[in-house]
């Protein structure tokens, strides 16, 4: 069994739970009392390279990464710093997230949030709506594809941003016949754990003009984000650095900095 299956058994034994205590017409009625959507796209998009940054306490890979006491003062200060978006794992058992912590950095922030978990059911669209994300993730390699058309359909007639995650050319297609608006390109093989910095730069050609492409993972700081941008992400997805290193209101606005520079071929093409 790959890291990615057991996580989804972890993922599917914990829905099974929260689905026998709240009934979906509850999380439907709290979906409808949230505050609208925020617009995903549009804030990924436009001049310099966008900065998601990651509330993650824990990974598969490396095990405990950063207590995080307070997730929405951490969010507050990757807001300050510039972020565009915020992601938050909500995954339990492997991340140390959890649906609380969606609430709390919702709470905080004025920018589109990002619900980040192993969504295998339109329940779990509904639980991020009642929590407030704006955008949820979508993982082309823990769905088969009639699960992931109609996961990437449901979320948007919820008003959700679906974040497509590939991993290689394949699933690109996949991302793209699915309707995908926006495609992450992670260079951490889920079913194996291994980072490959250069797997944006294989794939990201086969991604039509149109769609946000996001690179996620292994960005350690400035040089890596440019790396990403002369590639041709429009963004970053970043956590492990901003977590574990000393002041993230600074590592993001070095990020951003970095990806507003005239020189970057970004925004250019
Ligand atoms: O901590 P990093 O290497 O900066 O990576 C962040 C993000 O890309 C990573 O957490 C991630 C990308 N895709 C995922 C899917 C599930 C859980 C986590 C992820």
């Amino acid at each position: 069994m790959s890291v990615l299956d057991e996580i989804i058994d972890g993922v599917r034994a914990d829905l099974a739970e929260r689905q026998a205590s709240v009934a979906l017409d509850e999380l439907k009625e709290r979906a409808a009392k949230a505050q609208p959507a925020k617009d995903g796209v549009a804030a990924l998009k436009g001049e310099g390279v966008k900065v998601i940054c990651e509330v993650k306490r824990s990974s598969p890979s490396k095990g405990a990464l950063a207590a995080i006491a307070d997730p929405a003062g951490l969010a507050a200060d990757y807001e300050a710093g510039g972020a565009a978006v915020i992601s938050v794992l909500t995954e339990q058992r492997r991340f140390g997230g959890s649906l609380a912590d969606l609430e709390a950095v919702r709470a905080k922030v004025d920018i589109p949030v990002l619900r980040k978990d192993f969504i295998v059911t339109s329940y779990q669209l509904w639980e991020a709506r009642a929590y407030g994300a704006d955008v949820i993730l979508l993982i082309v390699a823990a769905l088969e594809q009639e699960a992931l058309v109609s996961l990437v359909e449901r979320a948007e007639s919820i008003g959700l941003t679906p974040l497509v995650e590939v991993h290689d050319e394949e699933e690109v297609t996949r991302a793209v016949d699915a309707g995908a608006r926006v495609i992450g390109v992670n260079a951490r093989d889920l079913k194996t754990l291994q980072v490959d910095r250069g797997n944006f730069a294989r794939i990201a050609p086969e991604i039509p003009d149109h769609i946000v492409k996001i690179a996620e993972s292994g960005v350690r700081g400035p040089h890596d984000l440019i790396a990403y941008a002369n590639d041709g992400a429009d963004a970053v997805l970043v956590g492990e650095s901003l977590v574990t290193g000393r002041d993230p209101k600074v590592a993001v606005a070095d990020l951003v900095a970095a990806g507003a520079h005239p020189a970057l071929r970004h925004g250019r093409d």
